[in-house]
């Protein structure tokens, strides 16, 4: 018989450097980790090797990029860039068709822009970032960041990896080069709690999320239906895993739905959540789970008006489209008025189309 385990009223704390502390270290590691993403999708991660410093120098650059007079933080917007890069003002962001009270800088790989006229219209997405002036400590932050969250994606994506089977490169072989997004973000107090990022799953690969210490605001939805406080942890950062390994997994490993609720007045809560995703060119894998794996895996029902694609690329320009209308309008109203991939299957923003049931 086995005996139901209580209800989860926090996430759980997992801790990297036991990978580092010998095999059988390793081994508790990849089985919590496994038997975590399994049930709920969501824990924090202490032992990255992000060090304090680093975390100290993000958040004080985070405070004076958003601080910057707004001409200069518009000198850089979204607006300007068809790789939807750079800075998204508050009120331009939607989750669902509701407008998310945030504002926030969105940075990804360095690129020069892909000009062949044959090339798939997802290498859109390729090109440069937006720095703003007089900043420079931005830049330099934000791609140290990049590089050490990068090792730690790899080193999670590696332990899964084993502990479904597939052996260790998998997903290092069928990735490739990452195509990964960094998010600074300011969510603003409000005089009641409102919506700083409605409910959603993460569409990607892996999240790792950093929260400035002391201030809550994100939620996770349990199995149950119950909405649980995901406040910060001291060094910390907390990992949640998208669509796309959910699928690769066959169900195995869950998304979870997430929102962040906004701090009241005069508060205000900044993040950063770094999105890990396969290279633009690469090929949905999906592991051929062991039978008894198989066998508790859940795979999802898909809403056929949010279609996936098995090339990443098509998923990256998809969710991009949908996040930011404004700037879809401006650069590829051509894409949503052909539809995705030449098919039928649209890309518009659908106002009315609900997330996916967990
Ligand atoms: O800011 C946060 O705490 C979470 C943000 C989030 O869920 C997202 O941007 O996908
Ligand atoms: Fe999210």
């Amino acid at each position: 018989m086995t005996i139901a385990s209580p209800p989860l009223t926090a996430l759980p704390i997992l801790d990297l450097s036991l990978l580092d502390q010998g095999e059988d270290a390793a081994q508790r590691f990849r089985d919590e980790l496994t038997r975590v993403t399994h049930e709920i999708g969501f824990f924090y991660l202490t032992g990255t090797g992000v060090s304090p410093e680093l975390e100290a120098r993000m958040l004080r650059v985070s405070r004076e990029f958003f601080a910057l007079p707004d001409e200069d933080k518009l000198a850089i917007r979204n607006h300007k860039s068809p790789q939807f890069r750079g800075y998204t003002r508050l009120g331009d962001e939607q989750t669902y068709g509701k407008v998310d009270w945030r504002e926030q800088i969105d940075i990804c790989r360095e690129a020069e822009v892909v000009t062949d006229a044959a090339a798939p219209a997802y290498k859109r997405l390729v090109g440069p970032n937006q720095w703003p002036e007089g900043l420079p400590e931005l830049r330099q932050t934000a791609e140290e960041w990049q590089r050490a969250l990068c090792v730690v994606a790899r080193k999670l994506l590696r332990n899964w990896a084993i502990a479904l089977g597939a052996g260790a490169s998998y997903f290092d072989d069928h990735f490739g080069d990452p195509f990964t997004l960094l998010k600074i973000v300011r969510y603003p107090g409000t005089e009641r709690p409102s919506q700083g990022v409605g409910a959603h799953n993460d569409a990607g690969v892996l999240t790792l999320l950093w929260v400035e210490p002391g201030v809550g605001g994100l939620q996770v939805l349990r199995r149950d239906g119950e909405w649980i406080d995901a406040p910060p942890v001291p060094r910390a950062f907390i990992v949640n895993i998208g669509e796309l390994l959910e699928m690769c997994t066959q169900g195995y490993l869950r998304a979870t739905r997430h929102r962040v609720v906004s701090p009241l007045a005069p508060g205000e809560r900044i993040s950063v959540p770094f999105f890990y995703n396969p290279s633009l060119d690469s090929q949905f894998p999906i592991i051929d789970l062991p039978a008894p794996l198989k066998a508790k895996a859940r795979p999802r029902a898909r809403d056929p008006k949010n279609p996936y694609f098995d090339l990443y690329g098509w998923n990256a320009l998809k969710g991009r489209l949908r996040a930011h209308p404004d700037v879809a309008a401006i650069y590829h109203q051509d894409l949503i008025d052909q539809g995705a991939a030449g098919s039928s299957v649209r890309i518009l923003p659908d106002q009315t189309s609900e997330p996916a049931e967990i």
